[in-house]
């Protein structure tokens, strides 16, 4: 299934106009496992030429494919599900390899997104558009229907980050391509051979030449030539705000769906269940050793409760499993590369300056970062702002919900939020006044259901994802009105 993207050498093509093809710079990336440093194989660095080439033929394969029927549509994106599904061992097996995910996690990545692909053509099928009567406008009578139907943008311009490499792609993917739109996929470098995996998936289910095309190069080389195209439409990118804002920065008159950083915070208050809040704040911070968007990256928690509920957190990471996931089920991973575990040291080295209590952790081991738990944070240290992308948890204490709400809404970021209480008059007050795209109440933060809205504010993103919000934000409405002479 797969052998076909790549030589004996492991050296992937890449997709265009439905061919498997090599770049003629010549110019290969090695892509290296995370887990040992391994070499997995290698990926075409393209040039801007060729990165021309794959999106004008893409806005070519458009006018066809938005004359496809949406039932057409959806039959080939129901057979990809299942192909991804008869496939998920291998899929699985890539993504522990290439971006280091536990089995049981790139196992769940890989089902979560056939369903994803299936539920995005159940729900495409059933978009309807709308007719307007004028008369209900004053100084208007009944000679006017406006008649609205959702149309494509265009190009669609995929940019996934390397945590989600399969997922974060299909779920842009899927919604442009039942929307009527045609995909160039720019997947992350580390992270683009599942990337290719994935394209291979939809081809193979049976997506026409040029709808689906893939690009491969380092962001940094070919990323602004990419999101400042002409005949790119729309660019939905998930990835670091950095790059959001870069990307925000460099393109004007583009529609853009972007979902960014985040610094999601559990606020936990005096009347909680400690041991829901506890199990849900671990596995909410740890797991893919808290490189997720969504992963709690704070605790703020009233003082009166604060020791009993961090003695509790303390036992559940005692009990985390750490190490290499081609060998065994693990909770810590290493880390994505050396430099992000410099970047999470640094964090927890200026927390430590600062007073921070270092409750368990604390160390690495080139890019395994050891779950590490920091009490007694404060909002002078680093960890109390910044998002590590790693397993380093702070607890801030705090008075009262409001001094909760005051350090939560402080954040550049407006990703999620979980509120522990159980005091729904409380739960609520809280939700209504945090500044994020989410509030979960006596939960863990999450995107999924993939079928949930999923947005961010303020530097955490703009627009708004989940499947049904996906087609919405790659297609608009088209009215054409009715004027009828009487
Ligand atoms: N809110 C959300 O839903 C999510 C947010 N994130 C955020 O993403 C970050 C981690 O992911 P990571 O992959 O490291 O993010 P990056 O921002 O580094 O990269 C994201 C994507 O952008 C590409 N890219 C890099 N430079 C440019 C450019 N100039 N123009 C266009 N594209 C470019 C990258 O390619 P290349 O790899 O070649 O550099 C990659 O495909 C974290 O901050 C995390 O919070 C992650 C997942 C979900
Ligand atoms: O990429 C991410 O980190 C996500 O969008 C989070 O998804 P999750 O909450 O399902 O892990």
């Amino acid at each position: 299934m797969f052998k076909e993207i790549h030589n004996e050498k492991m050296e992937f093509k890449t997709l265009l106009d439905g061919q498997w093809i090599n770049s003629e710079t010549n110019n290969l990336i090695e892509i290296k496992s995370p887990v040992d440093g391994s070499l997995i194989g290698k990926v075409q660095a393209m040039s801007k030429e060729e990165v021309d080439k794959s999106i004008s033929n893409a806005k070519e394969a458009q006018k066809k494919w938005r004359d496809t029927p949406v039932h057409e549509r959806a039959r080939i994106l129901y057979n990809a599900a299942q192909i991804l599904e008869d496939n998920a061992e291998e899929v699985a097996d890539i993504l522990i390899r290439e971006v280091a995910k536990d089995r049981k996690s790139a196992m769940s990545e890989t089902l979560r997104t056939a369903d994803l692909i299936r539920f995005t053509a159940d729900v495409a099928k059933s978009v309807q558009g709308e007719s307007i009567p004028s008369d209900s406008f004053p100084g208007f009578n009944s000679n006017k229907i406006s008649i609205v139907k959702r149309e494509p943008l265009g190009v669609v311009l995929a940019i996934s980050p390397f945590n989600y490499p399969i997922n974060l792609a299909a779920s842009k993917i899927g919604p442009a391509l039942m929307g009527g739109n045609t995909v160039v996929l720019k997947p992350a470098t580390q992270g683009s051979i599942s990337g290719l995996y994935l394209a291979r998936v939809f081809e193979k289910a049976g997506v026409p030449k040029g709808v689906l095309n893939t690009i491969t190069g380092r962001g940094s080389e070919i990323g602004d030539y990419c999101v400042t195209h002409k005949n790119v439409d729309f660019i939905n990118f998930t990835g670091s705000t950095q790059i959001g804002q870069r990307i925000s920065g460099l393109t004007t008159m583009k529609p853009v769906l972007m979902e960014l950083g985040g610094k999601d915070a559990a606020i936990v208050l005096s009347d909680a269940d400690l041991d829901l809040a506890a199990k849900n704040i671990v596995a909410g911070a740890y797991s893919y050793s808290g490189q997720r968007c969504t992963a709690i990256k704070r605790v703020l928690v009233t003082n009166d409760v604060a020791d009993e509920l961090v003695a509790k957190i303390k036992a559940l990471v005692e009990k985390l499993t750490i190490g290499n996931p081609l060998k065994e089920q693990v909770d810590i991973v290493p880390l994505i590369d050396n430099k992000s575990a410099d970047f999470v040291e640094g964090l927890m080295r200026d927390a430590e300056e600062k007073g921070a209590t270092l409750v368990i952790g604390g160390r690495r081991d080139g890019n395994l970062v050891y779950p590490t738990l920091y009490d007694n944070v404060t909002t002078d240290m680093k960890l109390a702002w910044e998002e590590p992308f790693g397993p380093v948890l702070p607890v801030i204490r705090i008075k009262d919900k409001d001094e909760a709400l005051k350090i939560a809404n402080e954040s550049e970021y407006g990703l999620q939020s979980s509120v522990f209480t159980s005091n729904m008059n409380d739960a609520f007050y809280i939700a209504e006044k945090l500044e994020v795209g989410t509030v979960q109440v006596n939960n863990k933060t999450e995107r999924g259901p993939d079928h949930f809205p999923f947005l961010g504010v303020k530097a955490s993103g703009m627009g708004t994802q989940g499947i049904k919000y996906s087609i919405e934000s790659m297609t608009r409405p088209k009215a054409i009105v009715l004027n009828i002479q009487r």
